[in-house]
Order: C-alpha cells, then sequence, then structure tokens
C-alpha cells in the first residue's frame, strides 16, 4: 500500500462490498431518516472526483452510511478523513474501514446539524481567505431534508469565516434533491432562479457538476439527484451581514410572480411603507418593474447597501417584521407561492 505523499496511487486492501457490508451489519436503509444508498463505485468515484484533486487531502465526509462514498475518498488517497455519522448501525462498517486504512477515518457519532468544524483539523492547514482553498474539503450524500438547511447554515459560516470556513475557503461537493440543485445554481430570468440562487452565488461560485438518476440508489428515492459544488468567493458579491441579506433576499422573493416593488415593500413599516419602497428602488437603481426572477446579484447588491444605510438611519426599521404586524392586526395572510418559493 503507498504511503502518503508517494506517487504510487492508493488503493484500500480487498474488502467485502458495500452490498455484502450491509448484509453482514444488517444495514437496512430506514425510511423514515430517508436513507438511499449509492452502491455503484464507479459512481461514488465519479463524486470524489468532481470535488478536486484529493491526493493528501484532508476530508469531513458527512453521512457515511455504508461507507460507497466513504471508500472512494480513500481509495482517491486522502490523508486523513473524519465522518459524522448519525445512525450508530453504520459505525462496524465505518471502524472495518478504519482499519484498511491503517487509521486514516476518524468517526465522529453525531449530527452534522450541530457538529462544530472550526477546530476539526490541524491548524497547519490553515489558509488566509485571499490565498488559494485549503487541502480541506467536505463531501456528502445526505438526506435533502438535512442538506438543504445544512448549505444555509454553511453559507453563513462562510459569510462570517466560522466553522469549517475558519482554515479558509474551504470547498464543498454535496447532493441535492435535482430540483434544489437546479435553484443553486439558476441564472437570471432562468425559470428556477429563487432566494436560495442569490444566497449561494453571492458567497460561492457554484457549479452543478452532474445528476444521478433516482434509480441508482437503493432503495431508489423519487427524485433524481444533483452533485453540487461551492468554493467560498474571495470577496462576496454582496457586502453586508449575512442576516440583512438573507431578510431582503426572502422578502424580494416572497411574491414571486409579482412585480419586485412588491416583495421590497414588505421590508417597511405600513405607514411609511410608499416612500420608502419608492426611496429604496430609486437609490438601488433597480426599475420596480421588474419580477424578482429577473434581478441581478448586482441589483440585490444594490438593495442590500442602500437597506443598510435606511436601517442605520433608523435603528428599528431592521426588526420590522412584516408578517409580525400582519399577525397582531390579526388579518389573515395568504402567502402566494410562499413556501415554495422560499427555497
Ligand atoms: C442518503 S444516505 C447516504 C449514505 C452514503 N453516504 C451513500 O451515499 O450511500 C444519508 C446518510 O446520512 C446519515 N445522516 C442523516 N442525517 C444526518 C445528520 N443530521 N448528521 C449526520 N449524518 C446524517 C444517514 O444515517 C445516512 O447514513
Amino acid at each position: 500500500m503507498a504511503a502518503s505523499g508517494s506517487l504510487t496511487k492508493y488503493r484500500l486492501p480487498p474488502l467485502p462490498t458495500i452490498r455484502e457490508i450491509i448484509k453482514l451489519y444488517n444495514l437496512r436503509a430506514e425510511k423514515h431518516l430517508s436513507q438511499n444508498f449509492l452502491l455503484d463505485l464507479k459512481l461514488t468515484d465519479k463524486i470524489v472526483r468532481k470535488s478536486g484533486h484529493l491526493q493528501n487531502a484532508y476530508i469531513c465526509e458527512v453521512g457515511p452510511g455504508p461507507g460507497g462514498i466513504t471508500r472512494s475518498i480513500l481509495n482517491a488517497g486522502a490523508e486523513e478523513l473524519l465522518v459524522v455519522e448519525k445512525d450508530t448501525r453504520f459505525i462496524p462498517g465505518l471502524k472495518m474501514l478504519n482499519e484498511a486504512s491503517n487509521g486514516k477515518v476518524r468517526i465522529v457519532h453525531g449530527d452534522i446539524l450541530t457538529y462544530r468544524m472550526d477546530r476539526s483539523f490541524p491548524g497547519h492547514l490553515r489558509k488566509h481567505w485571499e490565498e488559494e482553498p485549503p487541502n480541506i474539503h467536505i463531501i456528502g450524500n445526505l438526506p435533502f431534508s438535512v442538506s438543504t438547511p445544512l448549505i444555509i447554515k454553511w453559507f453563513e459560516q462562510i459569510a462570517n469565516r466560522d466553522g469549517p470556513f475558519k482554515y479558509g475557503r474551504t470547498q464543498m461537493t454535496l447532493t441535492f434533491q435535482k430540483e434544489v440543485a437546479e435553484r443553486l445554481t439558476a441564472s437570471t430570468r432562468s425559470p428556477q432562479r429563487s432566494r436560495l440562487s442569490i444566497m449561494s452565488q453571492y458567497l460561492c461560485s457554484v457549479k452543478n457538476c452532474f445528476t444521478i438518476p433516482g434509480r441508482a440508489f437503493v432503495p431508489k428515492p423519487e427524485v433524481d439527484v444533483g452533485v453540487v459544488k461551492f468554493t467560498p468567493l474571495i470577496r462576496p458579491q454582496i457586502e453586508q451581514p449575512f442576516k440583512l441579506v438573507e431578510k431582503v433576499v426572502r422578502c424580494v422573493f416572497q411574491f414571486r410572480r409579482k412585480y419586485c416593488h412588491r416583495g421590497v415593500s414588505i421590508l417597511f413599516p405600513e405607514e411609511k411603507r410608499l416612500k420608502f419602497t419608492e426611496h429604496m428602488l430609486m437609490s438601488a437603481d433597480v426599475d420596480p418593474s421588474l419580477r424578482p426572477t429577473e434581478l441581478t446579484i448586482a441589483h440585490f447588491k444594490n438593495l442590500c447597501d442602500v437597506y443598510r444605510e435606511m436601517c442605520n438611519q433608523d435603528p428599528n426599521l431592521f426588526d420590522y417584521n412584516f408578517r409580525e404586524e400582519l399577525r397582531m392586526k390579526k388579518l389573515c395572510f395568504k402567502p402566494e407561492e410562499e413556501e415554495k418559493d422560499l427555497l
């Protein structure tokens, strides 16, 4: 077996197949945990290849399950692999991979949504934000119910250079439901353009690498899956606090099919709504009759910059919450397209 740094390609010794591991440890996929396994090592190798050059890299794999992607990462020559898995049934199989790789796998039994990654890797890997990304990668095939809240949490950590981004511009390669992958990477005016497109693209360079058909998973999910790679930008396209950007983008996309002035208007209390909306759109140089999907990131940058100035002038403005106002008025609010458009 090749030592790290050697030119010989690293390979794990012969092991039982993933199918045999599933049988051996009785790892039937739990439907209520949305477990869908990838058993085809050609596909897991492809995901790992898309994540970049992993020779001597430090990796965190989220949700390794029976270990298909885990094997591909080890075969790609990773120096150290931290795996975070919530389901204890997978731990014995992961321990087997640790032994087979001479102790390269560090196993954490935990929930990736709460696991802190700011001290998970050796300090010497740290890079300045402006440098090339560090030799650290995050890779994962998670249930869709976890991957979307997780990426939003990681966007906030990118903005604050916190968590795994304390080490620099750590790259991530993750799977999503195909439609979510399309929203993450959708360009201006595309039908998939949504809140998620702006939140991902103002902070990262985002690439929709390829689609995996649902039939490749065991058991087969109802949907296809997109593999998306994120590289944090040296300079975010909007330089305002994450929560402020999130609020502006959320309000604008609240009324996805209306002119954008409708969404902008709900940033402001009723008594100032008309005047402030007009001021914000005019100062940001945004045509009020554009639809939210027609707005570029530069438009959102201008909107956020102007909103920030307005919040500086009126310290109560940022706390204003349109929904809360409606609730107080005991009005029955039936948002149009609402939840569908939020992601
Ligand atoms: C879709 S399966 C994929 C398993 C494996 N990576 C594969 O591709 O075959 C998702 C895996 O993530 C794990 N998981 C689910 N939620 C998790 C969480 N919050 N934190 C860590 N692991 C989680 C599940 O137990 C399961 O092993």
